[in-house]
């Protein structure tokens, strides 16, 4: 057998630690089925003192994960540190330069940089692979790059973020605060160091800008992705979502429309009866419309250590096999420039809780907002107020929670009808609003 592919890890954290554990438990496996032992020889991380699971001091150790990039004799240089700018991408650079292969799980980097990354990795005869930047443990980045070439992608779409994921299932399932479930999140180590990233929808978007490269075969964007966090979303809407037969679960959804490619991160009601609904915790889901094969759905874990592992580890198994497929799945001066969809032309249902004041006429004033912006309304349902909520007697300027269902209409039209009933001062607060998706 070859000599030993020689690794350098840079970032020791939640999935550093992880790969380092899973390519010394499996590797005598990982040899014989990439046809190459693969050693890691090098490590860096800030702190050398940290308890990492594993004898660091066997390997060499570098503080600055550049200078590890630059001078250490590896072949692969797997980073694993985060962020799209400062060591991390500057040591991604670094050994792209070298000629040295990268394996990242990085998605913030490759949102924003992927390209001339990509072009960077091609001129010097370097792999860039990023399996486990998409979806955490799921193989969608092959699925796309690889197995699906051969056919023409209308839509790709899913749950792409453990730690919302996680958060939306546990307040449904056990009605536990959202700080409560985020905390939670961040201690099995799902979340990013930034958690904002994960809980306003930026991490959503960032996996969305690699998945619509990888589906439509355009240069990743990730400045012009509509996007929109769960940090909204309260116990009314889950219980109301309930009640209507939807669950809410935050989407990311790159589609083919007339007007170009609209790409979407937002909550969403999905139907209980659709597949989507029912992935729960960590898991992501991500689905596939190919003009060939239909639909394809692959459904694991998002985040987590020993999952991202699974994926980096992959990653390195393939370039010990001599793999060397596209970064991007084609050369990357011919991926194409794409025209956006807008926002505003999005088309679709949507569930709107309002908190109406008791008056005679508020609903009639509803009603006519929706009417004059062309909505149709599927249902309007008024909520009482629980027993202990609820006023000892008639109060008009008492506010009742109110939830409309809409038919299909556009996002333009929304937002005109609910500046209307805004502006006619029937509600007490900025009106709740929620895209419904069609799933099969
Ligand atoms: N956690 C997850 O479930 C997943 C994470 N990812 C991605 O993987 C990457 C790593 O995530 P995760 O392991 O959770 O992150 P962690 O925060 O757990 O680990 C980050 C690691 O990077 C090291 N580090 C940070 N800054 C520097 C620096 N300036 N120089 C050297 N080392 C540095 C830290 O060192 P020290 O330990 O000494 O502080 C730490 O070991 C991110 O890009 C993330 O988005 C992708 C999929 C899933
Ligand atoms: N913070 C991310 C990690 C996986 O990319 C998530 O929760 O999905």
């Amino acid at each position: 057998m070859a000599e030993a592919l020689k690794v350098g890890v840079a970032g020791l954290g939640t999935v550093g630690m992880s790969v380092v554990q899973l390519l010394a438990k499996h590797a005598a496996q990982i040899a014989r089925k990439s046809g190459r032992a693969v050693a890691v020889t090098a490590v860096s991380a800030r702190d050398r003192g940290k308890d990492r699971g594993f004898d660091v001091s066997t390997l060499e150790w570098f503080s600055d994960p550049v200078e590890m990039a630059e001078k250490a004799q590896i072949d692969i240089f797997v980073e694993l540190i985060g962020g799209d700018s400062g060591p991390a991408k500057d040591s991604v650079r670094a050994a792209l330069k070298r000629g040295v292969h990268v394996v990242t799980a990085n998605k913030a980097l490759l949102a924003r940089h992927g390209v001339d990354l990509a072009v960077l990795a091609e001129d010097n005869n370097a792999c860039l692979n990023y399996e486990a930047a998409v979806a955490g443990g799921i193989p969608i980045v092959k699925t796309l790059r690889e197995s699906m070439s051969g056919n023409d992608i209308s839509r790709v779409y899913g749950i792409l973020n453990g730690t919302c994921n996680y958060i939306l299932t546990r307040m449904e399932a056990e009605g536990i605060g959202f700080e409560e479930c985020l905390a939670e999140a961040q201690r099995l180590g799902y979340a990013e160091a930034d958690p904002t990233f994960d809980v306003e929808g930026n991490d959503t978007a960032h996996k969305l800008a690699i998945l619509t490269s990888l589906a439509f075969g355009t240069k990743i964007a990730d400045d012009d992705i509509y996007m929109e966090g769960i940090t909204s979303i309260s116990t009314a809407d889950i219980q109301a979502a309930d009640e209507l037969g939807f669950r809410i679960k935050l989407l990311g959804v790159a589609q083919r429309t007339e007007t170009g490619i609209e790409q979407r991160v937002h909550p969403t009601m999905v139907p209980k009866t659709s597949a989507i609904a029912r992935i729960d915790g960590v898991l992501n889901a991500v689905a596939v419309d190919g003009d060939f094969v239909g639909e394809i759905v692959l459904v694991g874990p998002g985040a987590g250590g020993n999952a991202t592992a699974s994926s980096v580890v992959a990653d390195i198994a393939d370039i010990a096999r001599g793999d060397e497929t596209p970064v991007l799945g084609m050369p990357a001066a011919d991926l194409k420039e794409y025209r956006r969809a807008r926002m505003r032309m999005h088309e679709g249902g949507y569930y709107i809780r309002l908190s109406v004041y008791d008056r005679p006429g508020a609903f009639a004033e509803i009603a006519r907002s929706m009417g004059d912006a062309g909505i149709s309304l599927e249902s309007i349902v008024q909520k009482r107020h629980s027993a202990d909520e609820a006023p000892a007697k008639y109060d008009a300027e008492v506010p009742q929670p109110v939830i409309l269902i809409t038919y299909e209409t556009t996002e333009v039209a929304i937002k005109e009808a609910l500046e209307a009933i805004m502006s006619k001062g029937v509600v007490a607060e900025q009106p709740q609003l929620i895209r419904i998706e069609k799933l099969n």
